[in-house]
């Protein structure tokens, strides 16, 4: 019978279909800003775009010629037509013109509010046209209250504070975080009108969903004149991340990686002789938070061969029924002590590339458990043995190849290689360990212990969240990064088959 199932029980469940994100905005007919951004930014991070027009504008990349803001009435029925039919998972406000519009929305979401909104308080677009009339800039107000998150530029925050614009970065952030305690409201600063090489954001975050009240966002700033609709393109991003379930800082973090691209590789794109657009598509249409179940069901394909191999192991048979000769456990102890030391510094690397703070300080802190364990093991297990602690061939080519992903500096290759540890060791643990429960436990097996430390629910819970990881990084990778990731996983998967086999093919036998 075998003892590999058709799924791991760890693997991450279908989660969130594709998240039905609605951009309530104006239209730019050059396609750069506006509902036409809105969308295509939405369609990017893997949601379906939906879209409800307050005002047409006739403009280019070089700016504004025209707006018409058509009667209000006609906004209200497209919203009520949108409500009476499709489930909103998230709306993104944009361009709202005047009073009336913001006052229709406002009444609208007060009836039908999605479970987020974002509100991008567009007051005057990048060409210094104006997009709402001035008298209208208090109305925002009510808008505020009903939603998430305000993403405010600094010329914006200013105006809805009644301040004078900051003239640095971190004026604009103490303004930002008084506009999110007035309101009551979580305030995305963005810093993209400032100068400096560096272009900073920072979400002050009353959600209580985040690590911190203020998470402070940097990235180097590209030298472009293609910033046409870098706020619309960005709050829409960040309303679909957080509709697929994201908390608030790793969706900002997503999304400001995922828009930093979008600038970098804003050349590629030809269009118009002023401000262009940015490269919404340069990683193509990500597949949806529900695919990333997919990702970790292909690994596991790979991964169960090798756990099949694993289970007809001499070695884990012995280890099973605690017949396994102690010197040979010895032998795989110290060795797994070996490789633990250096498996805690592939695991700081995970962590110092991580793209959000939460993965960060996922890998730190398995960084810092490797560190424990291998401690113990001296302590418990190690302690009085002769036992060589010369790293074996096995040993030595698998952490090689942690090593080398980590230098290679690829976040997704890197955690993809790094995850059949976790994931091999606690199938493995629990299996051996149901099977000496179903034996009785008998008080005779001397591997008890072991057996107990990799069958701790925390492992099982560590195991979850890392395999949930790799697949989120997966979701977001090219094709490319995908087959080094799949390359990575699978070199792993073998390594530890191996790993758990080189107590038996050891030379000389008989003392570790
Ligand atoms: N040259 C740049 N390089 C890198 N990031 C940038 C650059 N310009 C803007 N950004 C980023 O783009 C996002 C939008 O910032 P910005 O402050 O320009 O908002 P905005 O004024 O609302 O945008 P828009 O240009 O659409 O009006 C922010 O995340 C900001 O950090
Ligand atoms: C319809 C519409 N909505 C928003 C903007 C702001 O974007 P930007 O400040 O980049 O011009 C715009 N220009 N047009």
């Amino acid at each position: 019978m075998t003892r590999v199932p058709a799924a791991s029980s760890l693997q991450p469940v279908p989660g969130k279909p594709r998240p039905r994100v609605l951009s309530i905005a104006g239209s730019d007919p050059s396609g750069g800003a506006g509902i036409q951004a809105d969308l295509k930014s939405i369609a990017a991070n893997g949601g379906y775009g939906l879209a409800v027009i307050t005002a047409l504008t006739a403009q280019n990349t070089r700016g504004v010629t025209g707006v018409h803001v058509p009667p209000v009435e006609f906004l209200t029925r497209q919203l009520e037509a949108i409500s009476a039919d499709v489930t909103v998972d998230a709306v993104k406000i944009g361009m709202l013109g005047n009073a009336e519009v913001i006052g229709a929305v406002a009444d609208w979401l007060g009836a039908h509010r999605p479970a987020v909104v974002v509100l991008d308080p567009v007051m005057v677009a990048s060409s210094g046209d104006r997009l709402l009339d001035a008298d209208a800039e208090a109305a925002l107000g009510r808008l505020m209250a009903l939603a998430d998150v305000v993403t405010p530029n600094v010329p914006e925050l200013a105006a809805l504070l009644g301040e004078a614009v900051a003239a640095d970065w971190e004026s604009a952030l103490e303004q930002g975080k008084r506009l999110a305690a007035e309101h009551g409201v979580s305030v995305l600063v963005k810093g993209g009108h400032l100068d400096g090489d560096i272009s900073w954001d920072a979400l002050v975050d009353l959600s209580g969903a985040s690590a911190s009240d203020v998470t402070v966002f940097e990235a180097p700033r590209v030298d472009t004149v293609n910033t046409h609709g870098t706020g619309c393109s960005l709050s829409s991003a960040l309303a679909t991340l957080l509709g697929a379930g994201l908390v608030p800082t790793e969706a900002v973090g997503a999304a400001k990686a995922w828009l930093l691209e979008a600038i970098a590789t804003s050349s590629e794109l030809a269009v118009g002789a002023g401000h262009g657009p940015v490269n919404h598509f340069h990683h193509g249409v990500l597949p949806s938070a529900r695919d990333v179940a997919g990702y970790a069901a292909d690994l596991w394909t790979t991964a169960a061969g090798d756990l099949e191999r694993i289970y007809e192991l001499p070695f884990i048979a012995a280890l099973g029924d605690g017949s396994l000769e102690e010197a040979d456990f010895a032998y795989y102890l110290a060795q797994d002590a070996l490789y633990l030391n250096t498996y805690s510094r592939v695991l700081a690397a995970a962590s110092s590339l991580a793209p959000t703070e939460a993965e960060q300080a996922f890998w730190a802190k398995g960084a810092r458990e490797c560190l424990d364990v291998e401690a113990e093991l001296h302590r418990s297990w190690l302690v009085g043995r002769e036992v060589s602690m010369v790293q074996g061939p096995e040993t030595k080519q698998y952490v090689d190849h942690l090593l080398a992903r980590a230098g290679e500096g690829d976040y997704a290759v890197l955690v993809a290689a790094i995850l059949p540890c976790y994931w091999l060791y606690a199938e493995v643990g629990a299996v051996l360990f149901r099977e000496f429960e179903q034996a009785g436990a008998p008080d005779s097996h001397q591997y008890a212990m072991w057996l107990r430390s990799y069958s701790d629910p925390a492992f099982a819970e560590a195991t979850r969240q890392a395999i949930a990881y790799t697949a989120e990084a997966a979701r977001r990778s090219t094709p490319a990064q995908w087959t080094a990731m799949q390359e990575a996983f699978a070199h792993s998967s073998r390594f530890e088959v191996d790993f758990f086999d080189a107590p038996s093919r050891r030379v000389p036998r008989g003392r570790a």
